[in-house]
C-alpha cells in the first residue's frame, strides 16, 4: 500500500500503488476507441453506493431519513469543460477514498492486468472486455476529483489527482461536498469536451445504463436563460419486474452485461416469476462465455438476490457450485427485508427458491439441447467440465444432468448416453468407459482393443471430474458403468465384427488351449509376488498382454490419482491379462511345454509383465533387470 502521505497546508500527497500507476498511464493514453465506457463504469459505481446504503438503512434508518430517494445525477458543464457524476449512496471515509481509489481491490481489474501482461501491443483492445471500474475515468479527463461524505458521517473529504503518480487529499468545504454520498467531476481534456455535451450523454445512458437500478437524471447549463435544465433519463425500474413482451433483446443483453460486469452476449436468457407458496421473479443468463473466474477454487456464483428491489447480497449461492456460470437476478416477495446474512443461509424460503432456480436452469438447458443442438453444444464447450462436477456433487439430479452431458465416445464427439444406450450391441450390458490424461492417451491404450474389434462403443473420460463421479453413479437406464480396465471383460457374449481368419484345426485348437492354460498358470507363479492374478483375456485383438484392476476397488486411473497423494495407500496389485490368440503367447506356450530349461519362459514372462506395465503409462517394475533381459532375447534373436 501506498500510504505516504506528504502534508502541505491541510492537504496530503498520497502516490499511488504501482499496480495502478500502470493502470493509469494506460488509462491517460489509451488510444481505445470506445472511451465513452467511463460512464457506464462511474454509474455502475453510483448504483452500487445507492444499493449499499439501501441495505445499510434497513438496520439503520437515521442514515437516510433526511433524503429517502436514491438518485444518480450526471451534472454538465460546458462552459467549464466538466462533467461530473453524483449519487447520493453510502459515500467513502477517508480511509475508504485512500483504500479503494489507490490500491487495486477488485479482482476484475487485477485479472485485466494479468492478461494485459500477456497481451501483445498497448492492450487498448482489452478495455472494452473488462469492468475497468473508476480509473476509467482518466481516459477522458486530465485531472478528476471525488468529493465523499460517508452516510452518517460529519466529515467530507476530496480526492485529487491527474493520474500521474500521486493524488492529493484533503477535508472538503462544505459548499462542495454533498449532504451524503459522493461527487466525482472529471475535467474533460481538450479533445473530450463532447462528453459534455448533452447529446452524447443522453445516448450513453440510454445505450449502456438504462437499467440500472437507481434512476438517473441530467442537469445542463442553459446558457441563455441562465439557468440549469433538468431531464429524467432513466426510472430505474427494475427490468426483472417488467413482462418479457415488454423488453427487447438488446435490453436484456445490455441488463446481462450491466449487472455481471461480462461484455459478451448472453447466449440464453431466462425470465420468469414464480408464484404459489414462494413469489419470486428470476431472470438469469447463461454467458456465451467462459468468465476469467470459472476455475477459481473459491467456485462462487455471481447471481444476486435482492428481496422487494432492494439488493441483498451476490454471495447466496442461488445455484449450485457447478452452475456458477450463470448470471443474474432472484427478487423474493417474502424473505423478511432487514434477514442476516447468517440467517439467510438457513431460509426456508431460500432453500425453496435455490431448488426452483437450479431446476429451472437445468431445464431451460435440457430443452436448449433437444431444439438447439448447435447451440447448445458451445454452451457445453464453455462450461461442460463445470457442469460434469453435478454428477457427482449432486446426485439427486445426477439423472437430470445425464439428459445434458456431452461425450466424446470411440464412436464419435458429443454423444448422449442416449444414443449410447440406443447403439448397445447384443447382450451388451454396461455402459464402458475409459479414463486417461487426454483422448490421445486413452485411444492408444490396449485395454480399448477387445471393444474396438466388437465395435463396442467406449466413452472416452479425459476431466480429472470423471475420475470421481464414475465411482459414484449407479448407472443411466439399468446399465451400469464399467472402465475397461477393471475386473472381466465380459465381452465374450458379445460377438465379433470380423471373425478372425483362422485355419487350425479343431484339434489343434485344443492343443492351443491346453498349452496356453498351462503357460497362464506358470506366469502366476513367477510373477506370484507382482500381480493378483493372471487370465486369458477377451479385451485383447492385437497386443499380447495388458494389466488391469482387480473387479473390486479402484479403476487403474483412480488409483494413480489417488497414488499422486501424500499418504495414500500402495495400491491393490493389478491384474496381467493375456491375449491366448497372440503368436507371442503361443509361442511362449510351446516353448514352456517342450523346452527343458524354463529360465527363457521365465524371463519371457516377466517381459509381458513390464511391457504391460509401459503400455499402462508405467515404469517396469525393475529397470535395470528390464534392460537386461531385453538384451539377452534380441542377443539371442540375432544370434
Ligand atoms: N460512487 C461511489 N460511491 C461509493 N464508493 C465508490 C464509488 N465509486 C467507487 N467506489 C468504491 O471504490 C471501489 C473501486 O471502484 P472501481 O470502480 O475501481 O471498482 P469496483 O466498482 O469495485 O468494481 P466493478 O466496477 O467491477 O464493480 C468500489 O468497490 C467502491 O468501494
Amino acid at each position: 500500500m501506498s500510504d505516504q502521505a506528504d502534508i502541505k497546508g491541510g492537504s496530503e500527497t498520497h502516490s499511488f500503488e504501482a499496480e495502478v500507476s500502470r493502470l493509469l498511464h494506460l488509462m491517460v493514453h489509451a488510444v481505445y476507441s470506445n472511451k465513452e465506457i467511463f460512464l457506464r463504469e462511474l454509474v455502475s459505481n453510483a448504483a452500487d453506493a445507492c444499493e449499499k446504503l439501501r441495505h445499510e438503512s434497513l438496520t439503520n434508518s437515521d442514515l437516510v431519513k433526511d433524503d429517502p430517494t436514491f438518485q444518480i445525477t450526471l451534472s454538465a458543464d460546458g462552459a467549464d469543460g466538466t462533467l461530473s457524476v453524483l449519487d447520493n449512496g453510502i459515500g467513502m471515509s477517508k480511509a475508504e477514498l485512500i483504500e479503494n481509489l489507490g490500491t487495486i481491490a477488485k479482482s476484475g481489474t487485477r485479472a485485466f492486468l494479468d492478461q494485459l501482461a500477456k497481451e501483445e501491443g498497448d492492450g487498448s483492445a482489452l478495455i472494452g472486455q473488462f469492468g475497468i471500474g473508476f480509473y476509467s475515468a482518466f481516459m477522458v479527463a486530465d485531472r478528476v476529483d471525488v468529493i465523499s461524505r460517508r452516510a452518517g458521517e460529519a466529515e467530507a473529504w476530496k480526492w485529487s489527482s491527474n493520474g500521474e503518480g500521486a493524488y492529493e487529499l484533503s477535508v472538503a468545504s462544505e459548499e462542495e461536498a454533498l449532504p451524503r454520498g459522493t461527487k466525482i467531476v472529471m475535467h474533460l481534456k481538450d479533445d473530450e469536451k463532447t462528453f459534455a455535451d448533452a447529446v452524447t450523454i443522453r445516448r450513453i445512458v440510454r445505450d449502456y445504463s438504462s437499467h440500472v437500478p437507481v434512476p438517473i437524471r441530467m442537469l445542463t447549463k442553459n446558457e441563455e436563460a441562465d439557468a440549469i435544465d433538468e431531464e429524467k433519463l432513466t426510472d430505474g425500474t427494475a427490468l426483472w419486474t417488467k413482462s418479457k413482451s415488454e423488453i427487447t433483446e438488446e435490453q436484456y443483453k445490455e441488463f446481462y452485461q450491466y449487472s455481471s460486469g461480462q461484455f459478451d452476449d448472453p447466449a440464453v436468457t431466462i425470465h420468469y416469476r414464480a408464484e404459489g407458496r414462494t413469489e419470486y421473479n428470476v431472470l438469469a443468463f447463461i454467458p456465451d462465455h467462459k468468465p476469467f473466474d470459472l476455475f477459481d477454487p473459491s467456485r462462487k456464483g455471481r447471481m444476486k438476490l435482492y428481496v422487494r428491489r432492494v439488493f441483498i447480497t451476490d454471495d447466496a449461492e442461488l445455484v449450485p457450485a457447478y452452475l456458477r456460470f450463470v448470471r443474474g437476478v432472484v427478487d423474493s416477495e417474502d424473505i423478511p427485508l432487514n434477514i442476516s446474512r447468517e440467517m439467510l443461509q438457513d431460509n426456508p424460503i431460500l432453500t425453496a427458491i435455490k431448488k426452483g432456480v437450479t431446476n429451472k436452469v437445468l431445464s431451460e438447458l435440457e430443452k436448449l439441447s433437444r431444439k438447439d443442438e448447435e447451440k447448445f453444444l458451445s454452451i457445453w464447450e464453455a462450461f461442460g467440465t463445470v457442469i460434469k462436477e453435478g454428477l457427482y456433487e449432486d446426485p439427486e439430479r445426477r439423472d437430470q444432468l445425464f439428459k445434458l452431458v456431452r461425450f466424446n465416445t470411440t464412436k464419435g464427439e458429443n454423444r448422449t448416453l442416449a444414443q449410447y444406450v440406443e447403439d448397445l450391441k447384443e447382450n451388451q450390458t454396461s455402459i464402458y468407459y475409459a479414463l486417461g490424461d487426454s483422448k490421445d492417451a486413452i485411444l492408444a491404450s490396449p485395454h480399448l482393443e477387445g471393444y474396438e474389434a466388437r465395435e463396442v462403443e467406449v466413452l472416452l473420460l479425459a476431466d480429472a471430474v470423471d475420475a470421481f463421479w464414475v465411482q459414484t453413479a449407479l448407472g443411466f437406464d439399468g446399465k451400469s458403468f464399467k472402465s475397461i480396465s477393471q475386473g472381466g471383460a465380459d465381452l465374450d457374449a458379445i460377438e465379433k465384427v470380423a471373425q478372425d481368419v483362422d485355419d487350425k484345426s479343431d484339434e489343434e485348437k485344443a492343443k492351443d488351449k491346453t498349452s496356453v492354460a498351462d503357460l497362464v498358470s506358470f506366469v502366476k507363479e513367477t510373477l506370484i509376488d507382482d500381480v493378483s492374478e493372471v487370465r486369458i483375456s477377451s479385451r485383447l485383438a492385437t497386443s499380447p498382454v495388458c494389466i488391469v484392476a482387480p473387479e473390486y476397488g479402484p479403476d487403474r486411473q483412480m488409483e494413480k490419482l489417488m497414488r499422486g497423494q501424500q499418504g495414500a495407500q500402495a495400491g491393490l496389485k493389478p491384474v496381467l491379462e493375456i491375449n491366448p490368440d497372440h503368436a507371442l503367447i503361443l509361442a511362449l506356450a510351446s516353448q514352456l511345454s517342450s523346452a527343458a530349461d524354463k529360465a527363457e519362459v521365465t524371463d519371457g514372462a516377466r517381459l509381458l509383465l513390464d511391457q504391460a506395465l509401459i503400455l499402462d503409462g508405467e515404469q517396469p517394475a525393475n529397470p535395470a533387470e528390464f534392460a537386461a533381459r531385453l538384451s539377452k532375447v534380441m542377443m539371442s534373436a540375432m544370434g
